[in-house]
């Protein structure tokens, strides 16, 4: 029988902490499971080859631009011993790119996870965060681990950069519609952004990010004391110091406004920004209904409903 396997991931959002949590201040973010990733392997002859939306054929005539998923399959197949390796690896997507919802690190997550069951070895956590980085920080330059972390977890997450990683103890009764406003995000480009801004010692750049980390805490007291409107007034919070950090513009603006308009205890963009999604909080699902119609009708190119339980 022909040897093959499947690794599986998803989407995330990030409910605050963006851009703040490259900087050490804590973040939380969740997976969104109906928006899905897989990576299938069937063993092949000779080579290895790729079958993506992006790029079809052998690996190693990969363009540029997704040579980092190239290096994580060769960094992979060298952890496992197994470098000589040949096989079809096709990806399948759901998760929109360029959108802030992870797509790139949901791809490396679940590209490991399949290199690990095609050749039916265990797969730690820390493993599977490591090896996934890589190409997280070929594309991006200096990610926190966030997006890995979140793409790889079935659960919630309360991040701080290279200290805790663990799960939060979601307690929260409302509803979050996720909107696409339909420009694309490049999170390289934003993370740098943000970092001029530092390296020039912008004062007001250095305020927002350490207030964005205190926001972030006070938010998870209140996800786990079930107090949903105390919690939108904070994601409206950072949403403010996101325009400070000057990653909003006038689209997501606009959506942000709507949302707030028609119900939403609190809105703001989710992702590195610059484009991509935003996040609005509902009391329930009519509100959130109410709230979606708004966003479609004010442009928005695709909306998503999830339930905090
Ligand atoms: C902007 C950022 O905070 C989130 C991107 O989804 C970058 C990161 O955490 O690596």
């Amino acid at each position: 029988m022909t040897n093959q396997a499947i690794g599986h991931s998803h989407a995330k959002i990030i409910l605050m902490g963006e851009h703040s949590v490259v900087y050490g201040q804590p973040a939380i973010a969740l997976p969104i499971p109906k928006i899905d990733l897989n990576v299938k392997i069937v063993e092949k002859n000779i080579g290895i080859f790729l079958n993506s939306k992006y790029y079809v054929g052998d690996i190693n005539n990969i363009p540029n631009d997704l040579l980092g998923i190239k290096n994580l399959i060769n960094d992979t197949l060298h952890k496992l011993n197994k470098e000589a390796s040949c096989f079809e690896m096709t990806i399948e997507s759901s998760i929109p790119s360029e959108r802030g919802m992870g797509s790139s690190a949901a791809t490396s997550v679940a590209i490991v996870k399949s290199l690990y069951n095609y050749f039916n070895k265990p797969l730690d956590k820390d493993t599977l965060l490591e090896l996934s980085n890589i190409e997280e920080t070929i594309t991006h330059g200096n990610p926190s681990g966030l997006d890995t972390a979140t793409a790889g977890s079935d659960n919630p997450v309360w991040f701080i950069r290279n200290r805790v990683l663990n799960e939060i103890d979601f307690n929260l009764n409302a509803v979050l519609v996720i909107a696409d406003s339909g420009i694309k995000g490049r999170t390289d480009i934003a993370i740098n952004y943000v970092k001029q801004q530092l390296t020039h010692k912008n004062k007001e750049t250095m305020e927002s990010i350490k207030h964005i980390g205190e926001l972030v805490t006070k938010a998870k007291h209140d996800i786990e004391n079930n107090n949903p409107c105390e919690l939108g007034l904070l994601m409206s919070e950072n949403q403010k110091e996101l325009k400070n950090l000057k990653v909003s513009n006038d689209k997501i603006d606009e959506l942000v406004e709507i949302a707030n308009r028609n119900g939403s205890l609190g809105t703001k963009l989710t992702g590195s920004g610059l484009g991509g999604c935003i996040i609005a909080l509902a009391k329930d699902m009519n509100d959130a209904k109410t709230i979606e119609n708004a966003l479609l009708k004010a442009g928005a190119l695709e909306t998503w409903i999830q339930p905090f339980n």
